[in-house]
């Protein structure tokens, strides 16, 4: 993780007041957002939130309905071949190259990106970030969903992008590939990722920052730390006594447990001090923020 000094750092991406509708519906309503230099920004929301729309109007594939927006310092609208050339795209959907083998596919989308970038990705050391030294001269149809999508991710990279969106990178993913990838996302350290997601523990995980989209609008932007702090302090207190289970909602607990044993002794069993979780903040942000809208 990178830390989240985005102060000093120049923005990557840079929106103010982002609007969009679709025919009469408002799906954005005044997005704020910025990514620094280096920095991993998750954005997250449930289903409908606008994450997608958002993304694809930074990386120019829609057009805005209003407000500013500033991707490398350049309006999305505007942006040409050489600016397109420092963005890294993974999108949602698999594009299927199933007859093309891993290295040829990758050796031949380096050859795009040469006119425009300093430097473009060593294939075999693309190859070996991703984890797929084994496969490179597998057909793509071959590869299992885990490994597909990692290629996804080299083909994101292959030209050494200043930017990088990932769209709900490990949709469908079963535990174990979902743990690989985030590993892989780790290790490309210094790169500046934006990345959507419904996934908290997946934004938790990988993100410096979370942004939390609902309903088009922006409720939360912060540290995962910062954010879970909205709550600090509460925690879930549980217990036994003499057969009857309690439960409480404390901001006191230490306090609370400590007069408990002094006056109950033994006779307390089963014990939980649980602190109110970052997916509690998640999910009370949502649900208030889809009252308010609703
Ligand atoms: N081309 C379109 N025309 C009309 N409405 C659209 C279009 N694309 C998206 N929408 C609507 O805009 C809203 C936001 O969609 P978007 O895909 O950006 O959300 P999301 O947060 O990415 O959701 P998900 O997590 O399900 O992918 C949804 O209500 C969707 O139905």
């Amino acid at each position: 993780m990178q830390n989240n000094d985005n102060q000093r750092k120049p923005s990557v991406v840079d929106t103010r007041g982002l609007r969009m509708r679709y025919g009469s519906t408002d799906v954005l309503k005044g997005v704020d957002l910025t990514v620094g230099q280096g920095e991993v920004v998750a954005l997250l929301g449930p289903n409908g939130a606008g994450k997608t729309t958002t993304i694809e109007i930074l990386e120019g594939f829609r057009r805005r309905s209003d407000g500013d927006v500033r991707v490398l310092g350049v309006d999305p609208d505007d942006g040409d071949e050489a600016w397109r050339a420092r963005l890294g795209v993974v999108l949602q959907s698999w594009r299927d190259h199933g007859r093309w083998r891993v290295r040829e596919l990758l050796s031949y989308l380096g050859m795009f990106y040469e006119p425009y970038r300093e430097r473009v990705f060593d294939i075999d050391e693309l190859i070996d970030v991703v984890g797929l030294t084994d496969h490179a001269h597998k057909r793509i149809g071959t590869l299992s969903g885990g490994q597909r999508r990692r290629l996804d991710v080299a083909v994101g990279l292959v030209g050494r992008p200043d930017l990088l969106f990932l769209d709900e990178p490990t949709v469908g993913f079963d535990p174990e590939a979902r743990r690989e990838f985030h590993e892989l996302v780790r290790r490309l350290t210094g790169t500046t990722i934006l990345l959507t997601t419904h996934d908290l523990t997946e934004a938790e995980k990988l993100a410096d920052r979370i942004v939390i989209l609902v309903s088009g609008r922006v409720v939360a932007d912060g540290t995962a730390a910062e954010l879970a702090a909205r709550i600090a302090g509460k925690a879930e207190v549980r217990y036994r006594l003499d057969g009857e289970e309690h439960v409480l909602s404390l901001t006191d607990s230490t306090g609370y447990v400590r007069e408990l044993f002094a006056e109950h002794g033994k006779a307390v069993e089963d014990l939980e001090v649980r602190r109110a979780a970052l997916e509690d903040v998640y999910l009370a942000l949502v649900r208030e923020s889809e009252e308010v809208t609703a």
